[in-house]
Parts: C-alpha cells; sequence; structure tokens
C-alpha cells in the first residue's frame, strides 16, 4: 500500500508504518501525477483535494487531513466517487484556545491593561472557541458568545452579533470559512462592522484569514489607532498584504493550531479512522509518541499575579519569537523585491514547515508549595495542581 503524505505532519512513520510505503511531499505542491498510485492520500490545509487533483488516481482508498477545517477538500466529489474521508475535528482546539489566551496576556501586559477586567466575546462557539472560553473562564473573565447556528441547540446563552460588539472589549473569531447561506463568515468583518468596534476593542483572528476583510482592515487601522490587532490567518495566505502587519500587534504565519499535542492528534485521528476504513485493528497509542517537556516541574507558592501568569505562560510557548520571526520575514522579502507587495509564500510556507511545535500547558506539571487555592490552574489546562 503506498501512502502519500504531507512533509509536515509528524509521526506518519511511527503510526502508518506497518501498513506500507510512505512517500512524503510538499503539499501545496502537490501534482495529479505524484497523487496517481496513492491507496493513502494524508493532506494538511495547504492542499486542495479535488477532482484536478485525483483524476489520475483510480485506486485511492482513503483520504484523510489532519486538520479541523476543509475547506481545501471537496468533499462532493470524493463522495461522488464513494472515497472515504476524514478530518480531524477538534485536534487542535486547545492549542488555539491557549495561544489566543496568551494573546490576550501579551496585550494585557503590553497596554499596562488588565485582562482579568476584560468582557471577552467568542464568535464561533465550536471546539476552537469554546476551548478559548475554558481558558478565559479558568481565568475568571467574562465571556460572550455569538453563534447563530448552534444558538437554538446549544445549552449555553447566545448574543447577537451586534450586542457582542457592543459589550465585548475583546473579540476573537473561531468561524469556518463559508461563502455562501444565511451565516455566512466571508467578510463577516467587513468595513461597516469594523467601524462598528467599540474604542479600544481588541480583534483577534485566528480562524480563516478571509473572515475579516484585510484590505478594509489597513483602512480602518489607518484611522483607528485605538483598535489593537493579533492575526494568526491572512487573507490571500500564504501570500499576507505587507502593509498590514505594522498594524497587527501580534503577527504569525498561521500557525495557532501547531502545538505538538495538537498535530499528534491530527495524525492519530487519521490513523484510528483508516485502521476503521480497512477493517483492522488499531495497536497504537498517541500518548507513546508524545517526549517529556524539558522541564517538566514548577513550584509556585502564591496565586499568579496577571503578569506571572504571563511568565507562566511564557514559560510553555513565548507567542513574541513567532511574531519577531514573522516580522523579519516580511522585512527581507519586502526589500528582496519591492513591486511585490506581498509576502513571499516559501517564506511563510517555509517558517510554518519549521515552527518548532510548542507544547500545551498539560505539559507542564505546576505544583503549589503554599495555601492559596491554584486549582483554577488545572482548569485552564496546567497538570498537577494541589499535589
Ligand atoms: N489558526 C489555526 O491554526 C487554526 C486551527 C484550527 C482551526 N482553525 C480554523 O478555525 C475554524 C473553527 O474551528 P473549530 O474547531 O472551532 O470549528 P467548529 O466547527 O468546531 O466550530 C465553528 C463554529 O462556528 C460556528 N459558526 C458558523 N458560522 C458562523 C457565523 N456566521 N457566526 C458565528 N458562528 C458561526 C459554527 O456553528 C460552529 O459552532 C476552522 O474551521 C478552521 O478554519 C484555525
Ligand atoms: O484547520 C486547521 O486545523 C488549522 O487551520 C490547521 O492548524 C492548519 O495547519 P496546516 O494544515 O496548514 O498545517
Amino acid at each position: 500500500m503506498k501512502i502519500l503524505a504531507d512533509e509536515n505532519m509528524p509521526y506518519v512513520q511511527q503510526l502508518f508504518g506497518d501498513l506500507g510505503t510512505i512517500e512524503t511531499v510538499n503539499g501545496r505542491e502537490l501534482t495529479p501525477e505524484q497523487a496517481q498510485d496513492a491507496d493513502v492520500l494524508l493532506v494538511r490545509s495547504v492542499t486542495q483535494v479535488n477532482a484536478s487533483l485525483l483524476s489520475l488516481n483510480k485506486k485511492i482508498k482513503f483520504v484523510g487531513s489532519a486538520t479541523i477545517g476543509t475547506d481545501h477538500i471537496d468533499t462532493d466529489y470524493l463522495a461522488s466517487r464513494d472515497i472515504p474521508f476524514s478530518n480531524a475535528p477538534g485536534c487542535n482546539a486547545t492549542a488555539v484556545g491557549e495561544f489566543v489566551f496568551i494573546a490576550m496576556l501579551e496585550l494585557a501586559n503590553r497596554f499596562d491593561d488588565s485582562l482579568k477586567s476584560k468582557t471577552v466575546g467568542i464568535v464561533g462557539a465550536g471546539n476552537t472557541g469554546s476551548a478559548v472560553a475554558k481558558c478565559l473562564a479558568a481565568y475568571g473573565v467574562n465571556v460572550l458568545l455569538h453563534d447563530p447556528v448552534i444558538a437554538d441547540s446549544d445549552p449555553r446563552d447566545f448574543v447577537s452579533l451586534d450586542e457582542l460588539i457592543h459589550r465585548c472589549d475583546v473579540i476573537s473569531l473561531h468561524v469556518p470559512i463559508t461563502k455562501t447561506g444565511e451565516h455566512k463568515t466571508w467578510y463577516l468583518f467587513d468595513e461597516a462592522r469594523l467601524n462598528s468596534l467599540k474604542p479600544d476593542t481588541w480583534l483577534l483572528n485566528c480562524c480563516r484569514g478571509e473572515v475579516i476583510d484585510n484590505r478594509a482592515l489597513i483602512k480602518v487601522k489607518q484611522q483607528r489607532s485605538d483598535i489593537k490587532v493579533v492575526l494568526d490567518v491572512w487573507e490571500g495566505e500564504p501570500n499576507p498584504m505587507l502593509e498590514l502587519v505594522p498594524y497587527v500587534e501580534l503577527a504569525t504565519p498561521h500557525i495557532a493550531g501547531y502545538s505538538l499535542e495538537g498535530k499528534a492528534r491530527g495524525t492519530y485521528m487519521l490513523y484510528m479512522k483508516l485502521m476503521q476504513v480497512l477493517g483492522q485493528e488499531a495497536d497504537k497509542s498517541m500518548t507513546s509518541l508524545l517526549p517529556s517537556l524539558w522541564s517538566e516541574q514548577l513550584s509556585i507558592e502564591s496565586v499568579p499575579s496577571e503578569k506571572s501568569l504571563l511568565q507562566l505562560s511564557r514559560f510553555i510557548y513565548d507567542l513574541r519569537d513567532d511574531d519577531e520571526q514573522f516580522r523579519a520575514m516580511i522585512l527581507i522579502n519586502s526589500s528582496k523585491n519591492k513591486r511585490v507587495n506581498c509576502a513571499n509564500n516559501n517564506g511563510f510556507d517555509l517558517m510554518r514547515k519549521n515552527h518548532k511545535h510548542r507544547r500545551e500547558f498539560s505539559a507542564l506539571r505546576v505544583v503549589s508549595t503554599g495555601q492559596s487555592d491554584v486549582n483554577w490552574l488545572s482548569n485552564l489546562g496546567f497538570s498537577g495542581i494541589g499535589q
């Protein structure tokens, strides 16, 4: 059996090695010729899986995408050919939740403000939005949710988007990208909506770039320096608009979901699904794949202040490093070719490919040596509290 896998998917050899021959490819450049003799195709979000890619392949048994989003997959086409498909819902939700929480702590620190005193609005209350809400609730931050698709069937309380914008100091976006329908999300934040943000709003986008009209965002930011923006995803990836970057407080190349646990979970979910499709028993476990953190345990004496919480979070992941590297990459590309006003595809993708996967909070055991109640840190995701 030939298994064709994206080169940026960890643990493929460990999980799929017994099943056949593995060939790894650059997912963005995968051609129909390369894909023609694959029995199993394992992709990430940069590969468009459609009739054009699979037209030469008459033997494919399974397509898997180790991602939450499925906007790169023509699922109707796969269904029309009875090709089993699976994505990995929720695989990197914790990674996104922690990334967003850390980004908010960084903003609070940068502007000498307090996250705890804010009201945060989550647009899209599925896996990633709920993961953000969980971190915020653990820390005691007031959260409002907007999700008209599930509002009638979900027991949580929801508000309209207008109310959320009116009441929230911070807004974080967690919707899939959809171009049609009553609840389409393409340019959900257009110029009018961006202009309706309250003074000093923080706006974070870690879902898909085109949920915000990036050209309009530049225009609005030119008038309103009070709004603070964090972008992990960009319109037109892998070529974000260069002129937008200076208006963004924290800028990263679509790596909010890139925790080692998140990536391992994505590959593992596809392994489990393929074994089911093949009717074989799955005998591998995910936990055995993950290495220990370089420092597994940290002792704390008292309830951390917000600044100490940021230090604790930076111990796991210092978001400023990725932001700095992203800006350096943008600078190199803009000086290389002054006529091109977008970042170079290779720079954006290279940074994603070489990204050193951070760990999730759960990889760190935090032990309390004092009397203070720090159990909320375990709700945030850390292990070993109170022992
Ligand atoms: N930056 C990253 O690394 C990264 C990582 C994971 C996921 N993502 C993106 O984030 C998106 C969300 O991921 P998820 O796991 O939370 O998906 P999900 O399907 O679990 O949740 C999405 C939620 O958005 C809601 N929704 C749809 N249209 C809406 C609208 N118009 N207004 C408000 N809510 C709406 C849905 O009802 C659903 O509850 C994915 O589709 C993917 O594109 C990005
Ligand atoms: O949809 C997702 O799961 C995320 O956007 C994912 O983190 C994207 O990562 P990629 O597949 O591009 O490596």
